[in-house]
């Protein structure tokens, strides 16, 4: 049996009295891809942002239940959050490059976390740019500013730099709803490679990316999940009414 990258058990947020995800327990498994889908409002960004503390940034959130990475219930207070970000990375819907050079956006994470010498920071920098399928387009400007990238490049660069801190999971909030088809593609490429190496959750409103891209697919209801399964089985034979009415776009 596959091990979990990560597991939640009765996870709920609240903000102020909205009760936005509600007893919401999966697992997720190491080196696959997990999409959660649902329509608009239904929770997935904010369990999404609880994965790796995100919405401890938020005053009015709340957020009860356990997250489980190996043995440690990381939605402790002694929990490093700082630390746990760079186990648990995040690329966002818009692509968000610092206002720096290629090669500091990339640099900028691992000397914050001890990485010094200039030789490891090259090897990173390459490395990561590589794995994010960006290198051969931009190993000529690395000094020149992230943001003469084009949208679909500069996403292609924040998972680069997601990827530069070594993280065991990746977070992925809607990370092609800004991009082009041919970017989209691109992305989608991407991290299908990349869960070779990392465990990969995302947010997408795409069902045919769902489809195309994940292993395991959970579809969320008013802050439920209300089907979780292979992707194959989600899309071609859910369990629930609730699940096939939405993938065949009677509502949402
Ligand atoms: N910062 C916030 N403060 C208060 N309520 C919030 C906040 N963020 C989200 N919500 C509410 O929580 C609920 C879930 O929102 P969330 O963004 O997680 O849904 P979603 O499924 O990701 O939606 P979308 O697909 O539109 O991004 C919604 O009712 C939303 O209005």
């Amino acid at each position: 049996m596959q091990a979990n990258a990560l597991s939640t058990k009765k996870l709920n947020v609240y903000y102020g009295e909205k009760h936005a995800v509600q007893d919401v327990s999966l697992d997720f498994a190491e080196k696959q891809v997990t999409a959660l889908i649902g329509p608009s409002g239904c929770g997935k960004s904010t369990f999404l942002r609880s994965l790796n503390r995100m919405n401890d940034l938020i005053p009015s959130c709340r957020v009860t239940g356990d997250i489980w990475m190996k043995e440690h219930n990381i939605n402790g207070s002694e929990t490093d959050v700082v630390a746990l970000r760079k186990h648990i990375g995040m690329v966002f819907q818009r692509p968000n490059p610092f206002h720096k050079s290629i090669y500091e956006n990339i640099a900028f994470g691992p000397r914050y976390h001890g990485v010094k010498k200039k030789a490891d920071l090259d090897n990173l920098v390459e490395e990561s740019l590589r794995k994010a399928a960006i290198w051969d387009e931009t190993k000529d400007r690395l000094h020149k500013s992230a943001f003469a990238l084009s949208g679909g490049q500069q996403q292609r660069l924040c998972i680069a730099r997601s990827v530069a801190l070594k993280p065991d999971i990746i977070l992925m909030d809607e990370p092609t709803s800004a991009l082009d088809p041919i970017s989209t593609s691109r992305v989608e490429d991407l991290i299908s490679e990349l869960k070779q190496d990392y465990s990969i959750v995302i947010v997408t409103h795409n069902m045919h990316q769902a489809a195309r891209i994940s292993d395991k697919t959970a579809f969320f209801l008013s802050g439920h999940v209300v089907e979780y399964d292979e992707t194959d089985k989600l899309f071609m034979d859910p369990s629930q009414k609730q699940t096939s009415d939405y993938i065949s776009g009677r509502f949402g």
